[in-house]
């Protein structure tokens, strides 16, 4: 029963009520009163005065308000005015009596304070009463704690708020479109990566993200059909329009939101701006795939590339040319004006090379002076040769760098898919040995690939690889040829020629091993070992003869770029304990082209360690007269040529009488090569020509026999063993003379 249960209206009413009647009406006066007691809240009449005064209150008050119901009734303890938040107070009345004077219902939520001084949301539902008189008396209603709904709901308010506010401050772009590629929401930071002044201005402008936004609208159609296949999508890269239509990668991450039902709602999902990472990465990317000097691609990717030509060549039945450029006197040039020089070219050429191609063909730095083009769709071979004289010609175009001239060739190696391989490796590496062909064929040319190129480059691969320890295994020889002294018919010298006696192989001449030696940097030991070598011997000989004999060693052009050639002579002679002068150097005239400033000095350092220096191989090289002016050099060695052909080629004996004079007047020895005949020795002689060497005086022999050849000279007056003369045949440039005599008897030196 309510604690302010007044005397029942039945018990009021009873004696007029029948027995049944009021025991009926008295179960459900008990009835209400155990519900309103039992009520979650409180049930309430009070009156439309300041305090609220109540005049009836359940006992729900008791939970409700920390109170018991009698406290409120009359304003006993507390009037519910004062139990109503002070903040609350005026709006709570304005809202009640509003509506009471208005006869209608009044509903509200406000706040009270509880008996243990917790501040407790109240919902109150009530309405006006009125009197007979149609008087407003009082108030009815029910009051109900919602605290705990309130603070739900403030929780979910904040909660809102705090989402809200990651969403309008977030970096990264949040969105919400419908898979039809509407915007349903995005948040500021969407509309500043799209490049739009607010996220009206992105709203206002996109209405189709498939066609608007995406680069290639396909990315749109994948990005649904991850969707559908796994109800998200993660780092979905793509390039979008700003709105200024610069382009930008970003990257998406989203799902799917659906109903209870399962019916989707929408995608939602963040978009980052990666444009700077992507810039990067493609940097990164072209680093490691092109060539930095030239821009070109580069080593890395031509077998990817060789790959693709080839396949499509296969495909659509093409021929492929795969083309090994390499640059002719490169080295000389970047070695001599500096590596600056060297780029210029470098890029120049690149370009040169690239212009000479079509777009869909390739061209490949691989590094140095070598490039590889791959031209694809090629109909027959003759294409290849016009492309291939394009390329000549265009390379060998001057080019100005420094405001200095610049005219270089290169060489070309092509090897054509299907004939020459099927395999890229196969391509390039045919491509490259019909490179190494045209350059041995003297530069500035091309070359196909041939089979019998493969073999002769076997060979060569082989004799490159058993090279390596030939010096260790003991395998090289010395043989010396003794060179004649013209007037006197003596022993005047030897030259020291290398042999190579591999085991259980016939004898290697220096031709087939030295070039080798020569590229593949080999030759800087080889010539070590001759040098000392030969002083040793010099040194033999000169105990047999009780004179010294001079010993010429002949040094090939990589070796006298050597940095410590000088001091690697000193040494030599030191160690081997001969005289400087009793060390003769053959340097070739293609050498002596070389006239860079270190060249020079190289040989002012020789001719002041006291050594002899020669001229090999004169009028077959360069033959540019200027550096007999002015290097230190003391002989002239004609070359064979020039003598073999003498009996035959009045040209050649007038060359040969040239050279002589010149020789002299410039105050050098000069040194026939390769006399094979006494008409020969006897026309050299005759000419003035001061020593001889070749088959008629003697063959290279190895060091015993040399060394006997000696001891048999010295009994015989120094000078050397007669030979019969097999061409012993009239002076074709000099018909007059009789025989020559091929060895004219000379006094001993
Ligand atoms: N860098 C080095 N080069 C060397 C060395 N040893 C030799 N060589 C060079 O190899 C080339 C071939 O030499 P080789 O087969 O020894 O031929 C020499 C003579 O045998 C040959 N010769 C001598 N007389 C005659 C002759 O009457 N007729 C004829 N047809 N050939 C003859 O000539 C070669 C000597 O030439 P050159 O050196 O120009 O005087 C050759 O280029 C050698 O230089 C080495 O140790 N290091």
């Amino acid at each position: 029963m309510p604690a302010n249960s007044e005397p029942s209206a039945v018990a009021e009413f009873s004696p007029r009520l029948s027995p049944k009647l009021r025991a009926l009406l008295q179960d459900r006066e008990r009835m209400l009163g155990m519900l309103m007691s039992n009520l979650q809240g409180v049930v309430y009449c009070c009156l439309l005065d300041a305090d609220w005064t109540m005049v009836f209150v359940s006992e729900g008050c008791r939970a409700l308000t920390g109170y018991a119901p009698e406290d409120l009734l009359f304003n006993k303890r507390i009037s519910y005015e004062e139990l109503t938040l002070a903040e609350d107070r005026r709006w709570v009345r304005q809202l009640i009596e509003t509506a009471a004077h208005a006869r209608k219902k009044f509903d509200l939520e406000y706040r009270i304070i509880h008996a243990d001084g917790s501040i407790r949301w109240v919902q109150e539902s009530g309405f006006p009463l009125f009197n007979d008189h149609g008087e407003l008396v009082a108030l009815e209603g029910f009051i109900q704690d919602v605290t705990a709904r309130k603070h739900s709901e403030q929780a979910a308010r904040d909660a809102e708020a705090r989402y809200r506010s990651i969403f309008e401050n977030a970096i990264e772009g949040i969105y919400q479109t419908t898979p039809h590629g509407q915007y349903l929401d995005f948040n500021p930071a969407l509309a500043r990566i799209y490049g739009y002044e607010s996220t009206q201005d992105l709203r206002n402008s996109i209405s189709d993200i498939q066609r608007q936004l995406y680069v290639d609208p396909e990315k749109r159609a994948e990005y649904i059909d991850i969707m559908q296949a796994h109800g998200e999508v993660r780092n979905f890269e793509a390039q979008v329009y700003r709105k200024n239509g610069d382009i930008i990668w970003i990257t998406e991450n989203a799902r799917e939101v659906r109903d209870r039902d399962g019916r989707l709602l929408f995608y939602e999902g963040t978009v980052e701006d990666i444009s700077e990472r992507k810039y990067y990465e493609q940097q990164i990317e072209y680093q490691a795939t092109h060539d930095m000097l030239t821009g070109l691609p580069n080593r890395t990717v031509l077998s990817d590339r060789l790959q693709q030509a080839i396949n499509f060549a296969a495909r659509y039945g093409n021929i492929l040319a795969v083309a090994f450029v390499d640059l002719d006197q490169f080295k000389f040039i970047n070695d001599s004006m500096g590596h600056h020089v060297g780029d210029s070219l470098l890029v120049v050429m690149a370009e040169r090379l690239a212009q000479c191609v079509r777009d869909s063909d390739t061209v490949v730095r691989l590094g140095g002076d070598e490039f590889v083009l791959l031209l694809c769709s090629l109909q027959k071979i003759e294409d290849v040769s016009h492309s291939m004289q394009r390329i000549l010609a265009a390379v060998a175009a001057p080019c100005t760098i420094d405001g200095l001239e610049f005219v270089v060739s290169c060489s070309i190696g092509i090897s054509v898919y299907p004939g020459d391989g099927h395999e890229a490796a196969t391509l390039l590496k045919h491509a490259d040995s019909a490179m190494y062909k045209a350059k041995q064929l003297g530069r500035n040319n091309f070359q196909f690939y041939t089979r019998e190129l493969n073999q002769v480059l076997t060979e060569r691969m082989a004799i490159e690889y058993r090279l390596r320890h030939a010096i260790e295994n003991e395998e090289f020889l010395l043989y010396y040829q003794p060179k004649i002294e013209l007037a006197s018919g003596r022993i005047c010298g030897a030259e020291a020629l290398i042999r190579w006696q591999p085991p259980d192989a016939p004898l290697v001449s220096p031709l087939s091993f030295i070039p080798i030696a020569e590229e593949t940097g080999q030759i800087e030991k080889i010539g070590r070992w001759v040098l000392y070598q030969a002083c040793l011997a010099a040194n033999r000989f000169q105990r047999i003869l009780g004179r010294p004999l001079p010993v010429a060693v002949n040094v090939s052009p990589r070796q006298f770029r050597q940095r410590d050639l000088i001091g690697t002579i000193a040494e030599t002679l030191a160690a081997t304990q001969i005289a400087a002068h009793t060390l003769e150097l053959e340097i070739t005239e293609s050498c002596l082209a070389h006239d860079t400033p270190q060249f020079i000095k190289t040989l002012h350092g020789l001719k002041a360690l006291g050594l002899t220096l020669a001229i090999d191989d004169f009028g077959t090289g360069y033959s540019s007269m200027a550096y007999l002016k002015d290097f230190p050099v003391d002989r002239l060695k004609i070359d064979k040529a020039f003598v073999g052909n003498l009996e035959h080629e009045s040209t050649d004996a007038a060359i040969l009488k040239a050279i002589i004079a010149l020789g002299h007047s410039l105050g050098l020895k000069v040194v026939a090569e390769g006399v094979e005949s006494g008409q020969q020795s006897a026309y050299l002689l005759q000419n003035g020509c001061d020593e001889a060497q070749g088959y008629w005086f003697g063959q290279p022999l190895p060091e015993t026999e040399f060394c006997e050849l000696l001891a048999r000279s010295n009994a015989d007056d120094g000078r050397r063993p007669q030979n019969p003369d097999p061409y012993d045949r009239a002076d074709p440039d000099d018909a007059g003379n009789a025989k020559a005599n091929p060895t004219p008897r000379a006094r001993p030196g």
